[in-house]
């Protein structure tokens, strides 16, 4: 913890902003704030917070206790109140005055700038310890032990000098101490547990050392207070001496004025007053009031003794508790109003015997006062000259009254210089109740570890037990195996004897099966050079056969092209005919008219044959009957030879009366059949030679 001169002057206000900027840029190289910030550039900067955190977290390690909340900077915020650093606004970092924020990043600062500088010591030192992946978690382990109150140093000026050092927590104390850091190293290797139990004790060490050098401290005020307080005693005592001799001296001036007689009734007078003054001096109360203070210190000296004996009994012991303290307390404050009572008696005392010394003193004043003015009155002129050194007497004393003011002031600033040592004792009796029961926690965590080491130890051993067991076990199975291995090894060797022999002889075997097929090899190499040319022969009449082939197949293509020739010609007759057929069809009515009077000619008694004749698909058939489904103009001469005798006979049909009558039949392969009868088709002409009516 950095401990701040309380005597020293504070920082210029116009730096104050420059001081912070250029903290955090040492802490933050990489952040973008210009040496020269301004407030826009600051407020841009801290503005989401994220720089306040990370430095809290580079400053205190677990200080952002508040994980669940996204917002930065109220994190930020509610840590630094919890740690009594001053705060700021939200409105004084987005908008107000960045003071506010500036105090609170110097109050940082100022509390742990020194401590940045020994975690980066820490640091060096951890890896230099331990490069494995554990360092973090025992970096982050040892932090947390940092942060803990119990390592945190008291913020008070006597201990400014023992700022902490981590490399201190390591610096082994009694059973480590012969051990080499790189020894230590392997101890922080050599399992978590053994790691966190020599942390552990180290941080005990540290405590004890911590204890004892308070212990020191309180040891070297006591030395020094009670070097003082001797001192004060001594002179003292000087002073008392001084002011009893003074007193005896002027007694005996007085006694030899009295005596001579020689001093006038006001001298006499003044004497009797002087000698009262002498007695109302408050030299005695003066001395009396320094004897008060004597004791005061006294009782102060013996509490700090007490206080001393009370905290090295706690360091030593351990088990005296607050309550014993207390009691010790109640007790010294008891022992110590029965010594200012027993003071206050002895006080009385004193005066109720100075006193009765002073009642005497004028009894006897009053009995010899006849004779002393005649002594007085005879020594007058020895007087004048005594007066003066009365005179000088008195002058001396003065110097000695403010001797002994100056040294009653000395004495006031040393009381209250004390009044504070007792103060800080009991602020530092607190810090050291704290430091114990810290200590006596840790202790307890120490025990626990113990017995979990212990209990990892016990069952360590057992493992190690049931490993040893099972390593002789696997090594006499080894030895086992090893002597089956060597058996093996025999046999294979008797193995690769018999194998060898048994190659020799296929060798052999395999040699004349070799000269046996080496003469199968060239006789089969004779049958494959026949076979060769007999290949070549066949594949010359394959290339003869081909040529024929080919003059074949182009007398073949000569050929079809004489019938394509052909089959062109074919088609275009065959276009001619139809064409031809075609205008003869078209001069059939020309036809129908030609033959009309024949047909007639069958109304008068006549008997007339149409004939068709002509090759198959020469249109016979097309000619008689016309196409399929034919309207009148299309009609074939049947149909209108029929036709034309119905309207004839429809026209005559008043005169006379016509029946008619139709019958079909097919000639066909010189057979005839009647197309129209029943069962008809089945029903042949033996011959045509019989005249067909139609
Ligand atoms: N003048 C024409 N105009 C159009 N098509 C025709 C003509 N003459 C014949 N045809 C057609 O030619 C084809 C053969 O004609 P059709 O049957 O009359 O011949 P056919 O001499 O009676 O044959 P078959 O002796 O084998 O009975 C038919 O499909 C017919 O329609």
């Amino acid at each position: 913890m950095s401990l701040r001169d309380p005597d020293a002057a504070p920082p210029d206000p116009s730096r104050r902003r420059p001081d912070a900027v250029e903290w955090l840029r040492s802490l933050f190289p990489d952040v973008r704030l210009p040496p020269q910030a301004t407030d826009d550039d600051l407020r841009a900067a801290l503005a989401n917070g994220r720089l306040l955190c990370a430095l809290l977290r580079r400053l205190l390690p677990g200080a952002l206790l508040d994980d669940a909340t996204s917002d930065n900077l109220g994190r930020f915020r509610a840590a630094v109140e919890r740690m009594g650093v001053p705060s700021f606004s939200a409105y004084d970092l987005e908008r107000g005055e960045l003071s506010a924020v500036v105090t609170c990043v110097l109050a940082l600062k100022d509390r742990f700038s020194s401590r940045l500088d020994e975690d980066h010591r820490s640091s060096t030192f951890l890896t230099r310890c331990d490069s494995e992946g554990g360092r973090r978690n025992m970096e982050s382990k040892l932090q947390r032990v940092l942060s803990s109150p119990v390592m945190s140093e008291p913020y008070s000026p006597s201990f400014g000098a023992e700022v902490y050092s981590p490399s201190r927590v390591f610096q082994p104390k009694q059973g480590y101490s012969d051990l080499p850091g790189c020894k230590i190293s392997d101890l922080m290797k050599s399992s978590s547990l053994e790691r966190t139990a020599c942390l552990l004790r180290k941080v005990i060490v540290e405590i004890e050392r911590r204890i004892s050098t308070q212990a020191g401290h309180i040891r070297n005020q006591n030395n020094l207070i009670k070097a003082r307080e001797e001192k004060y005693l001594s002179r003292i005592r000087v002073l008392e001496a001084l002011a009893c001799g003074a007193r005896g001296q002027t007694h005996v001036e007085r006694d030899k004025l009295e005596g001579k007689g020689q001093l006038a009734e006001d001298d006499m007078a003044r004497l009797m007053q002087y000698e009262e003054d002498l007695e109302k001096d408050d030299t005695v109360v003066r001395l009396t009031k320094e004897k008060d203070d004597m004791v005061r210190l006294w009782k102060d000296k013996e509490d700090i003794i007490r206080l001393m004996k009370e905290k090295e009994g706690m360091v030593n012991v351990k088990d005296v508790s607050v309550e014993d303290t207390q009691r010790a307390t109640d007790e010294s404050k008891r022992l110590t109003m029965e010594k200012e009572n027993i003071t206050k008696l002895l006080k009385e005392e004193n005066v109720i015997r100075l006193m009765k010394e002073k009642e005497d003193k004028a009894a006897m004043k009053k009995d010899n006062v006849e004779d002393r003015k005649q002594a007085t009155v005879e020594d007058a002129d020895r007087s004048m000259e005594e007066k003066g050194d009365i005179i000088r007497l008195m002058k001396e004393k003065e110097d000695y009254s403010n001797t002994i003011m100056k040294l009653k002031q000395e004495l006031q600033s040393l009381r209250s210089s004390h009044e504070e040592s007792c103060k800080l004792l009991e602020s530092k009796k607190g810090d050291v109740v704290k430091l114990l029961t810290d200590k006596e926690m840790n202790e307890n965590i120490i025990l626990k570890l113990k017995q979990e080491l212990e209990a990892t130890k016990k069952l360590h051993e057992a493992q190690s037990q049931q490993l040893e067991t099972k390593a002789a076990k696997v090594s006499k199975e080894l030895e086992q195996r090893i002597k089956e291995i060597e058996l093996m090894l025999e046999d294979s060797t008797k193995r690769r004897i018999e194998l060898e022999k048994s190659a020799e002889s296929r060798i052999q075997f395999w040699k004349q099966k070799q000269i046996v097929v080496n003469k199968f090899v060239g006789l089969q190499i004779k049958n494959a050079q026949d076979l060769r040319l007999s290949s070549v022969s066949i594949r010359h009449e394959i290339l003869n056969c081909q040529k024929r082939w080919f003059e074949e197949l182009a007398g073949l293509g000569q050929n079809l092209k004489v019938v394509t020739n052909t089959a062109e010609k074919y088609h275009a007759a065959l276009a001619d005919n139809r064409k031809l057929f075609n205008e003869i069809q078209e001069l059939k009515d020309m036809v129908f008219k030609d033959i009309q009077p024949l047909i007639r000619s069958v109304l008068d008694g006549y008997n007339v044959c149409i004939f068709a004749y002509g090759q198959t698909g020469s249109g016979k058939t097309y000619t008689m009957m016309g196409p399929e489904n034919a309207d009148e103009k299309e009609w074939g001469v049947n149909y209108r030879a029929l036709n034309d005798l119905f309207n004839i006979s429809h026209d005559r049909r008043d005169t006379i009366k016509y029946e008619l009558g139709v019958q079909m039949v097919e000639i066909y392969n010189e057979q005839i059949r009647d197309l129209l009868g029943s069962g008809g088709s089945q029903k042949k002409y033996p011959s045509y030679s019989r005249p067909v009516s139609v």
